[in-house]
């Protein structure tokens, strides 16, 4: 049987416009319809048994407060969302695990009812991947037959959660490092996990990364992959004596060295010699040399050193600088170093003063302007504190602090009933900001004079929409005080018609946080972002 969920509407057909187009299951193939909390079983049941469970209900998926103390969180996850239902159907053996874990009471029929089911009566209606979005507002709407949507809460909010939280945490990086920075997540062993490691790669290139060391993740979206080596391959080597293979063939092909090795001997002595650098460094680290001379024989276009083995300064920079000279000489320009380890603003800074004084000692063209990429630990204080010192960092490599999400475990997505049987349905509290907003609704985000996006409006599904130039009274949900007339500029009805690709919702969210007033992006106390009705 074909499966059709409706995406806003649809999604796209095969040419052929009768047959939906396939779409693959989910990328964790743990992600199944067992995936998901027993009492989503249990309460499926009893709709069964009270001959509820076909009633069409709306629910909302949404959070309540955006993570890190921010006022922006970017959503994340839908495209999992649909190749999940669009695959959704028990399997005999899933179904008679089910049976296993329910009382024995239950009914033969409610279990070929669970065989029957799919979701093709059930419609999403979502805001598009990589967008800003705010507090309350639905990030999706589910329609379809309570015990069949019911059953998919836990695995959406699940597929929404830890995506937006973490694509949030990578634009929350980005922001604070600048459009300049090359970012580069090395989380994938210290994630939580296989799929957290997954998850967190493609996510953080969605929020503004530019490239993972994850290959898996590489292969299965098409992240660009970036890579340095580790202190190990550095720590392997004793001395150049080990290398045997001395020769480069020149980048135009057409010399050979014979002996690299030699080439590179001579130049630390030149850079040795340079009274500029008297008293910087001494005799360096052979072992560090013959692994920097093995790396650059290896990889001559692409030579890029980790340098805080044994001492950056006398040492590493040094070894990095002989060698980069020697391939110069070749015909190739070296990426740069890695720093891993001690202060990354003053190292940096050194590092630059050195290759500048490389650049002009030795006349190389653009030395001084070598790549310098900084890890170990970093997060946005860390970079922050960078920015506030001073630095020469042009590449940042982060890990445990940006996959893990460090700074917050969880966003706290929630799935609420909202209408059944056309019928509103509210969940009370007597924590106001835990009442839930009751309706099908519409969202519209109204745009100012400036551009910039001034809030987002709920209305009931067959409300008035805003208008361009047309005053409209905006009230706070929860706050009678809180009610402002608007005349929007330009109005963006949120939920859209979309399933675009990994780099149009990564351009999306790039794009999107570049329009936010800034007051809303500061670190510091940012000003909220108005949600209204
Ligand atoms: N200039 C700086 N300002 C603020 N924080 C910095 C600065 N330079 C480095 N850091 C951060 O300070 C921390 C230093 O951590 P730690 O003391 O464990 O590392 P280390 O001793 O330099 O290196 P390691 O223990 O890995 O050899 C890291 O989180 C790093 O990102
Ligand atoms: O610090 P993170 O943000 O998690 O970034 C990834 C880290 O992983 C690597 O080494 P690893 O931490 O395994 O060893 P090291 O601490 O000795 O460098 C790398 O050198 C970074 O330090
Ligand atoms: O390529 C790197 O330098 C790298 C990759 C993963 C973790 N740390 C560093
Ligand atoms: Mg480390």
């Amino acid at each position: 049987m074909d499966v059709k969920p409706k995406v806003n509407g649809d999604l796209k057909d095969d040419e052929d416009n009768r047959r939906p187009a396939a779409i693959d299951g989910p990328t964790n193939p743990m992600v199944t319809p067992l995936l998901t909390d027993l009492y989503q079983f249990t309460m499926a049941y009893a709709y069964w048994k009270a001959g509820k469970h076909n009633e069409r209900a709306v629910f909302d998926l949404y959070f309540r407060r955006n993570p890190f103390g921010g006022e922006y969180t970017v959503f994340a996850g839908l495209e999992e969302c649909i190749r999940f239902i669009a695959n959704f159907k028990f399997s005999k053996e899933e179904i008679a695990f089910v049976r296993e874990s329910l009382s024995p009471t239950c009914e033969d029929g409610f279990f070929d009812y669970l065989e029957g089911i799919d979701c093709s009566d059930v419609e999403v209606y979502a805001i598009t991947e990589g967008s800003v979005v705010f507090p309350k507002v639905p990030l999706m709407r589910v329609e379809g037959p309570v015990a069949v949507v019911q059953l998919l809460e836990t695995p959406y909010v699940n597929l929404i959660n830890y995506a937006s939280l973490v694509t949030t945490n990578a634009a929350r990086h980005r922001f604070v490092a600048g459009k300049s920075k090359v970012l580069l997540e090395f989380g994938l062993r210290r994630a939580q996990g296989p799929d957290g490691g997954i998850g967190a790669s493609k996510y953080c290139y969605m929020g503004g990364f530019d490239a993972t060391s994850n290959c898996a993740a590489g292969r299965l979206f098409g992240i660009p992959l970036r890579g340095t080596h580790s202190h190990a391959f550095v720590s392997s080597f004793m001395g150049t004596d080990e290398i045997i293979q001395k020769s480069l063939r020149s980048h135009d092909g057409s010399s050979v060295c014979q002996d690299f090795v030699s080439v590179v001997h001579t130049w630390l002595s030149k850079l040795k010699r340079l009274s500029i650098l008297k008293g910087v460094f001494g005799e360096t680290n052979q072992s560090e040399l013959a692994a920097f001379i093995s790396y650059a024989l290896a990889f001559p276009d692409n030579f890029l050193a980790l340098v805080d083995t044994y001492d950056v300064m006398r040492s590493g920079i040094p070894n990095f600088c002989a060698v980069a000279l020697a391939l110069n000489d070749m015909g190739y320009k070296a990426r740069g170093i890695r720093l891993d380890s001690g202060d990354l603003a003053y190292l940096s800074c050194e590092t630059r003063k050195f290759f500048q004084t490389v650049e002009k000692e030795f006349g190389v063209p653009d030395f001084g302007k070598t790549g310098i990429t900084a890890s170990n630990d970093l997060n946005e204080e860390t970079l922050d504190a960078l920015n506030k010192q001073g630095h020469e960092v042009d590449a940042f490599g982060i890990g445990t602090n940006l996959v893990t999400c460090y700074a917050q475990a969880a966003l706290g997505c929630v799935f609420k009933l909202v209408e059944i049987n056309n019928q509103p349905r509210i969940k009370l509290s007597e924590d106001v900001s835990k009442v839930s907003i009751p309706c099908k609704k519409r969202s519209f985000r109204l745009y100012g004079k400036e551009g910039y996006p001034l809030l987002d409006i709920m209305s009931g599904e067959n409300e008035r929409p805003p208008k361009v130039g047309e005053r409209i009274l905006c009230r706070h949900p929860f706050n009678e005080s809180k009610r402002a007339y608007v005349v929007p500029q330009r109005v963006e009805e949120l939920m859209k018609e979309e399933l675009p690709t990994l780099k149009q919702n990564r351009e999306r969210c790039i794009s999107q946080l570049e329009q936010m007033r800034p007051d809303h992006m500061r670190r510091l106390n940012p000003t909220p972002y108005k949600y209204m009705e």
